[in-house]
């Protein structure tokens, strides 16, 4: 007989995130780093008994955030590197947005059960809005720019673009580290009204004001602007009523010879790789968004008659890999 383990180990996966949840809120990563490193001194800081500090301790050396040599605890690297409040590489609260959505996520999956749960699109728009102003501003400035500026500057031409738009912004920190890295590129950051707003604010935190600005709507129904060298869209296809006609506008939108970089997960629901994948779309899957699939986009791009599409998988974006398509106008 086959044991069940690894469906019955699939349930601790929850211990462990609700204890990094737990750390991430009292910002012990960050006591650690000041030196408030040993059970007792930590535990009256926190304000919570030993016995449980210690167990939150040890939990967090099992999960490979602290190191723990005699009766101090320290930070490993990574938790160095991404869990200490208040630093500019601090990812915490791309974790603790992901937890709440894949929470959030729960009541859609009992949808499977129950009547459509819809999301109101007028929410959704201050959802991103929100959304930009904190785990996404963190998630593209630490997560997605780095693999955003290594495609872009190894694009023949570069240093000679002069217009890019990038297209679903949200924050506009890709568009904005993109730019900064240009001597003269001149960038437009395209997103919903209520999202501009909150672009704003960080046009003028990287004093890009005279290279940069924003153009809002619906990018299925308003203007998105015109000759581009360069376009920059990435996880909005998901959201789209209709991709080729999209794909077109931004096809028209590129001055002979420009490029789109397309940046999506796409799913095949056949391959046990993308299981991750899977999950992690679901419940969007499960509000009647469709998941992208293998070649979709990629036929669409020929399709739209897009001249060269170079296509590759990477596996640095957060938690899902993604797909890179490089076309060529
Ligand atoms: C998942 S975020 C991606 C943000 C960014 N491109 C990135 O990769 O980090 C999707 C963004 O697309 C925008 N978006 C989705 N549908 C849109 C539409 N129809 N018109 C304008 N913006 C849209 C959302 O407001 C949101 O900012």
């Amino acid at each position: 007989m086959q044991n069940i383990n690894k469906y019955l180990n699939m349930l601790l996966v929850q211990q462990k995130t609700e204890i990094l949840e737990i750390a991430l809120n009292f910002k012990l990563f960050k006591l650690i780093e000041e030196s408030i490193n040993t059970v007792s001194m930590l535990s009256s800081k926190i304000k919570l008994d030993e016995h449980k500090t210690k167990i939150l301790l040890d939990s967090l050396v099992f999960i490979e955030l602290l190191e723990i040599n005699e009766d101090k605890y320290f930070n490993t690297t990574i938790s160095k590197q991404s869990f200490i409040y208040g630093t500019s590489s601090y990812c915490g609260d791309i974790f603790l947005h992901r937890k709440q959505l894949i929470t959030y996520g729960k009541d859609m999956i009992k949808s499977i059960l129950e009547d459509d749960i819809q999301l109101e699109n007028n929410k959704t728009e201050k959802l991103w809005a929100n959304a930009s102003k904190l785990f996404l501003k963190q998630e593209q400035k630490n997560l997605i720019s780095p693999i955003a500026l290594n495609i872009i500057k190894n694009l023949k031409g570069f240093s000679s673009f002069d217009k890019m738009l990038d297209l679903g912004c949200a924050s506009g920190i890709i568009g904005l580290e993109i730019t900064k890295n240009h001597p003269t590129l001149k960038t437009t950051l395209f997103d919903y009204k209520e999202v501009t707003n909150i672009v704003k604010e960080h046009i003028k935190e990287y004093k890009l004001e005279k290279r940069v600005s924003i153009l809002s709507g619906d990018i299925e129904k308003n203007d998105i602007g015109k000759n581009y060298d360069l376009i920059w869209c990435s996880n909005i296809f998901y959201f789209l009523k209709d991709k080729k006609d999209v794909i077109k506008k931004i096809y028209d939108a590129l001055n002979p010879n420009g490029i789109l970089v397309s940046c999506h997960v796409e799913i095949d629901t056949k391959n046990s790789l993308d299981e991750n994948s899977f999950f992690y779309f679901l419940s969007l899957n499960l509000q009647g968004k469709d998941i992208l699939k293998p070649m979709e986009l990629s036929n669409i791009f020929e399709d739209i008659g897009f001249k060269s599409i170079n296509s590759y998988t990477s596996f640095d974006t957060p938690m899902t890999p993604s797909q890179i398509h490089i076309c060529r106008k």
